[in-house]
């Protein structure tokens, strides 16, 4: 395939990850089809309307991975963040101010360049393959973005690192999105051979990512307790069945109106679901 057909497959299938993450319901603290979970500032529409104004932006990371693929892997990052920067202004003009997707123009800008990176290196674009590559293009993030920048700007996530040594986004990207490589996407292959219906097992997975990732919402939210109540939580969806059981359809609503009374949101694990979802509809439509 052309660039500009690899470019577009690879961000349109991130759009339609974000549309369908939001999309998918019931989301425990987070905005979907019922309610706005733990959020007074935005509703579905303004995830519709960040998810769109994102294209441009998920098919410039393809252009410029493509266009600049023999650079070292630090100084394709550089002109990445640049262009992840402008996008971060692009969704804030979507939404009217409201921070909707900063992760996901993270995440799925940095899968985008993956994705990119293992067709144009491999002509493979397995889920495996894939996360190497954001890996790879994320390498020593963490030293660089949090050891090195102790007085940066301060941010959730700088400041939760400063606190606790936790590295939420930047280290998931550095490891190669353990996450999505050894729980998350896995579990979504098995969900959906089951039969599931792509919305019942994305809640499914959405547990299996709470239970897995260190998500730097839930601690600004709710501290290490709201973190740790969050995964306890969530192994008590799928321990009780998840979407394939009354009662794990009661449990999840349960951990929904739970999240909205103590303000806990799982933002970034909402990103990962989308990361999964994308990745699902590069290899399958
Ligand atoms: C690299 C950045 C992400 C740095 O941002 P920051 O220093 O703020 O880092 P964190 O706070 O740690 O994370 C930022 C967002 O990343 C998501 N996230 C959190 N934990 C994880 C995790 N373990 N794995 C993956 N992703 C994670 C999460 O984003 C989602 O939640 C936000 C919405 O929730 P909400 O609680 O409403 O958020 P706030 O508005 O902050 O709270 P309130 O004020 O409402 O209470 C939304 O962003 C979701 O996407 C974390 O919020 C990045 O910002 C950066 O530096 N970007 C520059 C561009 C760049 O590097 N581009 C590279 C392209 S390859
Ligand atoms: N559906 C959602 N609700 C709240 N925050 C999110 N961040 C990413 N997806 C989200």
């Amino acid at each position: 395939m052309i660039n500009t057909e690899i470019c577009t497959k690879i961000s349109k299938a991130a759009v339609k990850a974000l549309l369908y993450e939001v999309n998918v319901s019931p989301k425990p603290g987070l905005v979907d089809r019922f309610n706005t979970g733990a959020h007074k500032d935005m509703d579905i529409f303004t995830f519709i309307e960040s998810a769109l104004a994102l294209e441009g932006y998920f098919y410039d990371c393809c252009r410029i991975t493509l266009e600049n693929h023999e650079l070292d892997f630090p100084d394709l990052f550089r002109l990445l963040k640049k262009r992840g920067i402008a996008a971060d202004g692009e969704m804030f003009r979507a939404t009217s101010g409201v921070n909707t997707h900063k992760g996901a123009i993270f995440s799925l800008g940095l899968m985008s360049s993956a994705a990119a990176m293992a067709h144009v290196n491999d002509s493979d674009f397995s889920y495996v393959n894939i996360c190497k590559y954001a890996g790879l293009l994320s390498e020593s993030l963490v030293k660089r973005d949090l050891d090195e920048k102790k007085a940066a700007e301060m941010t959730h996530g700088r400041e939760i690192y400063n606190r606790y040594h936790i590295s939420g986004i930047r280290g998931e990207a550095e490891a190669g999105f353990p996450t999505i490589r050894d729980h998350s996407y896995p579990f979504l292959l098995n969900l959906l051979k089951d039969g599931m219906t792509l919305n019942d097992a994305s809640v499914n997975v959405l547990m299996k990512i709470i239970m897995n990732t260190d998500d730097t919402n839930l601690i600004s939210r709710g501290g290490l307790d709201g973190l740790e109540f969050a995964k306890f939580s969530a192994g008590n969806v799928l321990r009780a069945g998840g979407m394939s059981t009354e009662e794990g359809i009661k449990e999840v609503q349960e951990m929904d109106r739970t999240f909205i009374k103590r303000n806990l949101s799982p933002g970034g694990s909402a990103d990962l679901l989308a990361v999964t979802l994308m990745i699902h509809f590069i290899n399958n439509g």
